[in-house]
């Protein structure tokens, strides 16, 4: 092991929020170091949504070639290469990677990135070393170290897997059971319907899609079972797994009746943890909350006042945009200026499943608790362009406060829900009166053309005087 490079900012993990948070580290002027156990990009380009969706885009574009015959069009039947397709993953991960302007801008601000340091922990509140041999001792640290996958204390459990050992299949498993039926779980479910898998899918709440609006979660779990998926809701809880000839079997009980359900593949997907275990934070001084995750003031300082956290590894909301966000939060606060606190701004989310869903707001059952709300819903087998296209599964609601006419939250499922949702998300960032949005003109035929419709019934029934609404209505 060298001797302690001295730097003033050292940022653990280079994920979305390590490298926010070492660009604005460096761009205040810090001689900072980016220490990563792995590559540029972290989670989010080699593991989580830059594959995840390319091998998503895959399960569209075979929807689409079945569609074809519909339109005209010749084809023989589309048939998947699932060596193939992780080979065209790779490429875009590569593609992402070497399109990304923050590594120039990383360099430019003077930050030394090391790339495949191994994992890094704490020595002494001040000094970290990796697994790699490297030794820095810091003023401050910034720790972005991200998640893993939640395990659970159930006997046989190392016989499942995760969503990440779909990049290590050879071929696509004839059955999958996946237990989780959160953002991961649905995501995967529905990716290996697409590609022929036959998937049970077990979720221990009452509903799949938990945080999602109910008529989201319902509409998502007729969508799949119309697909061919099996979906079990409140199935129970399960007891153990073990190996059979041709795969696992899951073994679980409900009200003291046991059953079991057996398939080539198990992906367990039941939420996120902070990935610290090899940080030794005892050292360093920081605590971890109740549930894992490392505790973070709204200035992001951890309860050792010279480090910092940001992204997945702190726990609150688990996406992208956010850990970039957290990590300039973050980055900032290590200066001596004034601090920067987190905000909670409103946060489009959504996923590509089959069909996509997306939310922007509150849910209508949030809504209802604090508002007087009136609630608009737009059927996408009622719209032009959806009909055009053949994507008649699906709504748009948008919900709208009836004292101020402000629009609370938006929950789409359907074609380009992910997208349609960017514009409502806007329009609640921005205050925008729900009479407003029916006035603007949007282009016809849209997608985003719908949400200007349920704009338009929604000041319909507040009794607005919105002629753009009586047109776009009788689109
Ligand atoms: C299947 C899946 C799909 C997703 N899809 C989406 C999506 O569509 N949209 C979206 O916004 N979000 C999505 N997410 C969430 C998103 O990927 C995360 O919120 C995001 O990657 C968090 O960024 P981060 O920088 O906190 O951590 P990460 O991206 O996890 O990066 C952490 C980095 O720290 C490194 N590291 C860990 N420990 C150490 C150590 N001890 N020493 C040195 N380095 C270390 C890791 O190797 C990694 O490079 C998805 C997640 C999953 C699992
Ligand atoms: N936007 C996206 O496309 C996307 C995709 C994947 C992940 N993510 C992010 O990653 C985070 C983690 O996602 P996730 O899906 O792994 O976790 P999650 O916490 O969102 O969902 C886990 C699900 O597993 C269920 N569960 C828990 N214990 C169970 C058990 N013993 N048996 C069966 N079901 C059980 C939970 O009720 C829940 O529905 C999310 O918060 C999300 O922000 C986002």
């Amino acid at each position: 092991m060298k001797g302690p490079v001295s730097m003033d900012v050292v940022v653990i993990g280079a994920g979305p929020a390590g490298l926010l948070a070492a660009l604005r580290a460096g761009d205040l002027g810090a001689r900072t170091a980016l220490v990563t156990r792995d590559e540029f990009g972290g989670m989010a380009a080699h593991d989580g949504p830059v594959p995840v969706r390319t091998l998503a885009q895959a399960a569209r574009l075979l929807r689409d070639a079945r569609q074809l015959g519909r339109y005209g069009i010749s084809v023989t039947e589309p048939v998947l290469d699932y060596a193939r397709l992780l080979t065209r993953v790779r490429e875009v991960a590569g593609d992402v990677r070497d399109q990304a302007a923050l590594r120039e801008q990383i360099a430019a601000a003077g930050v030394t990135v090391h790339e495949h340091a191994g994992a890094a922990r704490f020595v002494d509140p001040h000094t970290v070393e990796t697994q790699g041999g490297l030794r820095f001792r810091a003023e401050k640290f910034i720790l972005c170290s991200g998640g893993v996958s939640r395990r659970l204390p159930i006997p046989g459990f190392e016989l499942t897997a995760t969503h990440s050992d779909a990049w290590s299949l050879t071929a696509v498993p004839p059955t999958m059971v996946v237990v989780g039926g959160g953002a991961t779980g649905a995501q995967v479910a529905s990716i290996f319907t697409a590609f022929g898998t036959r998937v049970q899918l077990f979720e221990a709440g009452a509903r799949i899609l938990a945080t999602e609006d109910e008529d989201v979660s319902t509409a998502v779990a007729e969508s799949f079972r119309q697909a061919g998926m099996v979906v079990r809701e409140a199935f129970g809880s399960i007891e153990r797994f073990e190996r059979t000839p041709g795969g696992v079997r899951m073994v679980f009980s409900r009200d003291g009746v046991r059953d079991s359900a057996e398939a080539a593949l198990v992906v367990v997907a039941v939420g996120w943890t902070a990935n610290t275990s090899a940080l030794n934070l005892a050292a360093a001084g920081v605590e971890t909350d109740a549930r894992g995750f490392v505790r973070v003031d709204a200035h992001l300082r951890t309860s050792a006042p010279h480090i910092f956290a940001a992204g997945d590894v702190t726990g609150r909301m688990m996406l992208v945009p956010q850990a970039l966000q957290d990590g300039f939060v973050a980055g900032s606060n290590t200066a001596n200026t004034p601090m920067f606190a987190v905000t909670d701004a409103v946060s489009p989310i959504g996923s590509f499943t089959d069909p996509e869903y997306a939310q922007a707001g509150l849910t209508e059952a949030k809504a209802r608790q604090t508002h007087d709300v009136v609630v608009a819903v737009v059927r996408f087998d009622s719209t032009t362009r959806t009909l055009i296209d053949g994507r008649t599964n699906g709504f748009c609601k948008l919900i709208v406060d009836r004292a101020t006419r402000t629009i609370l939250g938006c929950h789409v499922v359907g074609e380009r829900a992910v997208d349609l949702v960017q514009t409502a998300a806007i329009a609640i960032a921005a205050g925008m009166r729900v009479d407003e949005l029916a006035r603007v003109p949007l282009s016809f035929p849209t997608y985003t053309g719908v949400l200007g419709r349920a704009a338009a019934i929604a000041a319909r029934q507040l009794q607005v005087d919105v002629d753009r609404a009586r047109l776009a209505e009788l689109l």
